[in-house]
């Protein structure tokens, strides 16, 4: 059963459709992740459901109880959500203790309790509690955020971008924290973000958003290997998208027969293959050959420009794929797929990337 639902939620700002048409459910206690690109609309989405914007038409609901309908609103303040931005917005001014407590009543015996308890939750050591927000790091700055926010205790959580200021190896591990925080503490999460790998990893449920709508939800497995259409499909990860002649459960394309889901009708169509699908093997397994035309390493992956050595007019194919043994420049190499390609909707022919 739906927690937040959202429906038919519009928002215009002049000409610009920020939201047309959206509709979202969440299940309590779930985490989901709004993702997409800049300008497509994330961002107006949460600030409605927080109350900080009105939305033209459409409704918002949470456990049961209507908190917009069309310019109807309940005032952010009541509405027992909290909110961590993406640059924790803390008051300057305040010390960290103050900061926390700014969400607790101040008469409450308990106080100082809460606040070390918070402290405990979020992984900071109570010597930090006079301190100003200045003098922490940009990690435990949003930690404290993470706990003012949990002070109220919301019934919902609203991330927007909160990792976003962090360096990679602190984001990682901030992304963590809050997902076990969250989840221990039962509090059903929507975090925004426009980053593909922080959404899948942090979610259970996947919403996609393009100029204003919401294109596909999911799980993470779900929308990243059945993608709706080859804009999300590269939006969410590198792909190789190739035209394919369907038939029976194989696709014939220029490199080679892969397996399909069999209930696939026949026909001409485009593929989608993950790199995590695809293996380089020996030139001489039956499969159409290619030449490693250039090898770019970077760390995790290399990224590799092949040549289809009997289709001199082939554009050439970049493949970003990990590996320690990477054949060198000028090898010639075959493709082997794990598991089966991905159809995607489209019958347009263009090739991949
Ligand atoms: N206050 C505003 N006035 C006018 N246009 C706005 C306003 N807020 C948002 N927009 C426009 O609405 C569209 C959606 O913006 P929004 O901030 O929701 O996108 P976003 O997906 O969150 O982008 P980003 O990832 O860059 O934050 C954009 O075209 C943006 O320019």
């Amino acid at each position: 059963m739906s927690f937040l639902t959202v429906r038919a939620l519009s928002k215009h700002y002049g000409p610009v459709a920020a939201l047309d048409d959206v509709s979202l459910d969440v299940r309590q206690g779930s985490r989901t992740a709004i993702v997409g690109p800049s300008g497509s609309g994330k961002s107006t989405l949460l600030r409605i459901i927080a109350g900080f914007e009105a939305a033209d038409a459409g409704t918002v609901e949470l456990d049961n109880a209507t908190l917009v309908d069309g310019a109807n609103a309940v005032p952010a303040h009541l509405r027992g959500i909290g909110i961590v931005s993406q640059d924790g917005a803390l008051f300057p001014h305040l010390s960290i203790a103050d900061n926390i407590a700014f969400g607790l009543d101040r008469r409450s015996p308990d106080r100082k309790k809460r606040i070390a308890d918070l402290m405990a939750l979020i992984g900071l050591d109570l010597a930090m509690l006079e301190r100003r927000p200045h003098q922490l790091s940009g990690g435990q700055q949003q930690r404290v955020a993470l706990a003012r926010a949990l002070a109220r205790q919301p019934r919902l959580m609203l991330l927007d971008e909160p990792f976003s200021a962090l360096d990679t190896g602190l984001r990682e591990q901030m992304r963590q924290a809050v997902t076990q925080i969250l989840g221990d503490a039962g509090i059903t999460a929507v975090l925004v973000t426009h980053d593909q790998a922080e959404a899948l990893s942090f979610a259970d449920q996947v919403a996609l958003m393009r100029g204003g709508r919401l294109v596909q939800r999911g799980t993470p497995r779900d929308v990243y290997f059945h993608p709706a259409d080859r804009e999300t499909a590269l939006f969410l990860g590198d792909a190789l998208i190739l035209p394919a002649k369907l038939d029976g459960g194989t696709a014939s394309t220029p490199l080679g027969c892969f397996p399909v889901a069999k209930h696939e009708p026949s026909g001409m169509a485009q593929i989608l293959l993950r790199p995590e699908q695809i293996q380089l093997v020996p030139p001489d397994s039956g499969q159409p050959q290619l030449e490693i035309l250039h090898a770019a390493f970077s760390g995790a992956n290399w990224t590799l420009q092949l040549r289809l050595i009997d289709q001199p007019n082939h554009p050439p194919l970049h493949l970003r794929i990990s590996g320690v043994d990477i054949p060198s420049t000028g090898s010639h190499v075959g493709l082997a797929v794990k598991g089966v390609a991905h159809v995607l909707e489209e019958a347009e022919m263009s090739q991949q990337q």
